[in-house]
C-alpha cells in the first residue's frame, strides 16, 4: 500500500513509531489543545472530539496552499466510565494503578485526519486485564518512570507487559495509534481526494 504524505500533529514519540512501521511519509507538527473533559462527556465522545481538535488545530497551523491531511490521535483508559489520562505525578500514577489491579479497563483511541475539506474519524476500542498487582508491583513500576507520559499510568509496549493477563482489540490501539484504523483513514482520503 502507497500512502499519501501527511503531517502527524502529535509529541508522542509512540505514535511516530507506529506511522513508521506501515511506512508512511510524514512530517511532525505540534498544535497545542486544551484536553479538558466536559461535565458528563462520554468516553467515547471525548476521545472522538480530542482526536478531532488536534488533527484540526494542526491544520491550522499550516498554510491553505498545504493540502497534506493531518493525523492526531487520542488514548484514555477508561475503567467503570472514569477516563484515566496521563499522570500528573507518581500520587496520581499509583491511584490509578492501585484501581487497575486484578481488574479489565478499555483502552480507547481515536484517529482523525483532517483535510481543508473533511475531517475523518476512526475509533479503536480495546479491552486489557492486568494481574493482581502488589505494593511492591506498583512500587518497582513506578521507579521506572515508563508510566509518566502514558495513559492509564502504564505502557503496554514496555515493563507493564508483566502484569497484562490478556489484551482484546488491537496492540498499537492501545499503545496510541491503531494501525489498520489508520490505513483505512488514510486510503479513505486518498479515493475522496
Ligand atoms: C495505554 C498506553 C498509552 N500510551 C501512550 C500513548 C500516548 O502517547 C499517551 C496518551 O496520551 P495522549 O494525550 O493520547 O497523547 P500524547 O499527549 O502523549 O501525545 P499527542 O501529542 O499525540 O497528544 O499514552 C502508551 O504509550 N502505551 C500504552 O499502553
Amino acid at each position: 500500500m502507497i500512502f499519501p504524505s501527511i503531517y502527524l500533529a502529535s509529541r508522542s514519540p509512540r505514535r511516530r513509531e507506529l506511522l513508521q512501521q506501515i511506512a508512511v511519509d510524514f512530517a511532525v507538527i505540534n498544535p497545542d489543545i486544551d484536553e479538558t473533559s466536559h461535565a458528563g462527556e462520554l468516553p467515547l465522545d471525548y476521545v472522538r472530539r480530542i482526536a478531532i481538535e488536534k488533527a484540526q488545530a494542526g491544520k491550522a497551523l499550516l498554510l491553505e496552499a498545504d493540502l497534506k491531511p493531518v493525523l492526531a490521535a487520542d488514548t484514555s483508559v477508561v475503567l467503570n466510565n472514569a477516563i484515566f489520562g496521563k499522570p500528573v505525578d507518581d500520587a496520581d500514577a499509583r491511584r490509578m494503578l492501585k484501581q487497575l489491579s486484578g481488574q479489565t479497563h478499555q483502552v480507547l483511541t481515536a484517529v482523525a485526519l483532517a483535510t481543508n475539506q473533511q475531517t475523518l474519524c476512526q475509533i479503536s476500542a480495546n479491552s486489557v486485564h492486568f494481574c493482581e498487582l502488589s505494593d511492591a508491583d506498583i512500587d518497582w513500576y513506578l521507579q521506572t518512570g515508563e508510566g509518566q507520559d502514558k495513559a492509564g499510568s502504564y505502557a503496554v509496549q514496555g515493563l507493564a507487559a508483566l502484569f497484562i493477563e490478556s489484551i482484546q482489540g488491537s496492540y498499537s490501539g492501545i499503545m496510541g495509534l491503531p494501525i489498520r484504523e489508520t490505513g483505512q483513514l488514510l486510503m479513505q482520503m486518498e479515493s475522496n481526494a
